[in-house]
């Protein structure tokens, strides 16, 4: 068996997304992602997916390069290999992440979330070489399906009019009624039975009453609203004094650790963050200060699922809930998320995935949701196929675009509609 790798592909795509809201705008008809091939001497390919900025692609190309000669099966070598990749110094804010609501910008982060793509890749295909499942690589599953839960979002029913994109059928959702409505056919489609409202849209008063709506509609649901750190201190508190005793988790209601930590202190209602911490190095003033009772993982800016289950261990060590965020993602992704999410023993609340929202894959087969659970793949690597041809659909998308989708900016999508629409200060309420 030869485990060379001896090809690089790279192909970034422009996948169709819907007109859902969140505090910082509005997603863009179409959203850039990137596709990861590694192919091995003897014709195995692995495949993995990541963002598709450019400040991805910028890091990933030279990555790719590097990649030439080495075994699929030196995973450890990746953070070898990006240590070396440079970072231009302007794509490194340090601030929250604008239009991916996922915490600070900095360049290991930046790193991290390419490693993860080539990282899954080699997993996939040395488990296609192995004859063994990704979860057999890490480990082993503790559960043979995964629970995710519905992901709910404020929508408008169509992109603001004269912009090109893709028609879906879920309609709007702009009030407790339309929200309810979206999670029954979540629920009728997929069999969800947890739900996540994306909040930090609309004044929290209307929030709180579209959650409370939801817990009429779906009784003993567990039930969970993520405003993205739109709220002050005090706002946080008393939208958990009003329902925390109806929600799972609060997730993210005030930014960054010192503020979730007030918060914290003065409610028994958990919360749970995918922004204030997202690197090794955040955890320790989070867990000190108590400010989070559950972190959200992403293997993608985490640096893959080895990192997924190395931070699963230190939430173990230190009695803290672990569960999964989502961006925009296709069916690598949640194939790789499902493998991951199988071997980890502490997994206690379902899953975020935005899979449901994406009508596009670039596989031959969807991956399906059975009572709101993936069931975990046996079958060797990730289990999942690429479909050429919709990798070529999609590519020649991003081909085509003039450049004003290949960055992902939810405010520019907003000024579509509303020309006045800036970012929003935080705290916005
Ligand atoms: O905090 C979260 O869960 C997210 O940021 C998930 C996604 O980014 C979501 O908010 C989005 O795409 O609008
Ligand atoms: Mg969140």
């Amino acid at each position: 068996m030869n485990l060379t790798i001896t090809d690089v592909r790279l192909t970034p795509i422009l996948v169709a997304d819907p007109p859902l809201l969140n505090t910082q705008g509005v997603h863009q008809p179409y959203t850039p992602r990137l596709i990861v091939e590694v192919e091995t001497a003897d014709g195995v390919t692995g495949v993995g997916e990541t963002y598709g900025d450019t400040k991805y692609l910028e890091l990933a190309r030279p990555f790719a390069e590097k990649l030439h000669g080495r075994p699929v099966s030196d995973l450890n070598g990746l953070f070898t290999i990006a240590d070396e990749v440079a970072v231009d110094s302007s794509r490194v804010s340090g601030q929250v992440d604008v239009g991916g609501l996922r915490g600070v910008q900095t360049a290991d982060k930046l790193r991290l979330s390419v490693v993860s793509a080539f990282e899954v890749a080699c997993l996939d295909a040395l488990g296609k070489a192995l004859g063994l499942p990704v979860h057999t690589l890490l480990g082993g599953k503790v559960r043979d399906a995964v629970e995710y839960s519905a992901y709910l979002f404020y929508k408008w029913a169509d992109h603001p009019e004269g912009v090109p994109a893709e028609k879906d059928d879920w309609g709007a959702a702009v009030d407790p009624a339309g929200v309810v409505e979206q999670a029954r056919r979540f629920k009728e489609r997929y069999g969800f039975t947890s739900f996540k409202l994306k909040g930090g849209v609309f004044p929290p008063d209307e929030e709180i009453a579209a959650v409370r709506a939801l817990a009429e509609a779906f009784p003993g649901h567990p039930l969970r609203l993520d405003p993205n750190g739109a709220w002050s201190v005090a706002t946080s508190l008393k939208v958990a004094d009003e329902i925390g005793g109806i929600l799972e988790y609060l997730e993210d209601p005030a930014l960054g650790t010192p503020a979730m930590a007030e918060v914290a202190a003065k409610t028994d209602v958990p919360l749970a963050t995918n922004m204030c911490v997202t690197t090794f190095a955040e955890i320790k003033e989070a867990f000190i200060r108590d400010a989070v009772q559950v972190v959200l993982s992403d293997h993608h800016y985490w640096g893959g699922l080895r990192n997924t289950r190395q931070l699963a261990e230190i939430c173990r060590t230190f009695g803290v809930g672990i569960s999964m965020h989502s961006n925009t993602h296709l069916g690598i992704s949640l194939a790789a998320m499902t493998h991951v999410a199988s071997t980890v023993p502490n997994l206690h609340h379902a899953c975020d995935s935005h899979y449901p929202w994406q009508s596009e894959d670039v596989l031959t087969e969807r991956l399906t949701f059975d009572d709101g659970k993936v069931t975990v793949s046996d079958a060797p690597g990730l289990g999942v196929e690429l479909d050429r041809d919709k990798l070529r659909f999609l590519h020649r998308r991003w081909l085509d675009d003039d450049g004003a989708l290949r960055e992902r900016d939810d405010a520019a999508a907003m000024r579509l509609a509303d020309p006045d629409w800036v970012t929003p200060t935080v705290p916005r309420w």
